[in-house]
């Protein structure tokens, strides 16, 4: 909806069945300039640049189906996730499928219903490759998406895939009446070990600090929008919650423990919201741990 005020954008989907107005953004209609329908073979073959919206656990299997289709292109994902199986982010899932196309990734705060409605909107856009990158901000830029530019592609995606465990923990702490004050800690301590995690595996730590990393951070641990944030929430209440719901920080937070045992990085917060997305712990317990580890300098 967004990219369509720079020209015609054909979306494609396994789904496009619902015509002009898709029931999970209600109140929005697809403008004229988006083609819906297409056949994705003619649809890739006509394009040079394919944003792909797959959650970050269902993008290999995408690939596997789809790669010869999209290599050569500039690809840009917008996945928020660590794979489990590999341990990698999107663009290293794409860059091997894909060995000739220009990967980029598009991510920082933005809630789609915001964006559709057109509501004003700052992004990260990384590419490793400066001059796909430069054309690509101004390819994706409108008057109100306004995209900022970096090559530290490990960094951006980092940063929006640990910002999800961490609103998970935001949310359980609401959930669970633990108040504002307690919630300011986990975002906080939470930073520290997305910057820790994302620096020690090649990100620069003023990319941690952007849109990408702390922009996304504050949006997703304090807004009720946030799937995850109301994943965890529920966690926290002891409620139920649905579970055809996307929520990339659960598998994310799996992902983590295994790298940071990998690499024997500490990340307490992380390896919590795994243990209490999987059922392993109970909050209580998880906040006594939290709260009994030794006391250290900030
Ligand atoms: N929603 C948001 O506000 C934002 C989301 N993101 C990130 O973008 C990514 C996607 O999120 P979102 O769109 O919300 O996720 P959803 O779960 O809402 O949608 C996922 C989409 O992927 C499609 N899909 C999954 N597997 C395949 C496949 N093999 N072939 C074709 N289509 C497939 C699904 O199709 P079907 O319906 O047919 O199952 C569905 O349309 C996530 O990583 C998320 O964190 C980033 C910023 C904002
Ligand atoms: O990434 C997002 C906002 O930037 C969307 O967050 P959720 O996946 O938690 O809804």
């Amino acid at each position: 909806v967004a990219l369509s005020a720079n020209g015609p954008v054909t979306l494609w989907g396994r789904d496009v069945g619902w015509g002009r107005i898709n029931p999970r953004l209600p109140g929005v209609a697809l403008p004229e300039a988006v083609r819906t329908g297409a056949d994705l073979r003619a649809a890739a073959a006509a394009a040079d640049t394919i944003l792909l919206a797959l959650p970050a656990q269902l993008l290999a299997g995408f690939l596997a189906d789809h790669a010869a289709l999209l290599d050569g292109k500039r690809l840009v994902s917008t996945a928020k996730g660590i794979d489990l199986t590999r341990l990698t982010g999107a663009s290293a899932l794409l860059g091997e499928a894909c060995p000739s196309a220009a990967v980029a990734v598009l991510t920082g705060p933005s809630f789609a219903a915001d964006i559709a409605r057109g509501l004003p909107t700052a992004l990260t856009l990384a590419c490793a490759r400066p001059d796909a990158g430069l054309a690509l901000q101004h390819a994706l830029s409108t008057p109100v998406l306004r995209l900022y530019r970096t090559t530290d592609v490990t960094g951006a995606e980092l940063g929006g895939a640990l910002k999800n465990v961490i609103a998970i923990a935001a949310g359980v702490v609401i959930g669970a009446g633990l108040g504002d004050s307690a919630r300011a800690a986990i975002i906080t301590r939470g930073f520290a070990e997305m910057t820790r995690l994302a620096v020690r595996l090649g990100a620069r730590p003023e990319t941690l600090a952007g849109l990408s990393g702390l922009g996304d951070l504050t949006l997703t641990c304090t807004s009720p929008q946030s799937r995850n944030f109301r994943f965890g929430r529920a966690l926290g209440a002891a409620e139920d919650f649905d579970a055809a719901t996307t929520v990339e920080g659960a598998a994310t937070a799996r992902a983590v423990a295994a790298l940071s045992g990998r690499l024997g990085e500490d990340m307490p917060v992380a390896a919590m919201v795994a243990r209490l997305a999987d059922g392993g712990v109970s909050v209580e317990k998880a906040v006594e741990k939290l709260m009994s580890r030794p006391l250290k300098e900030e």
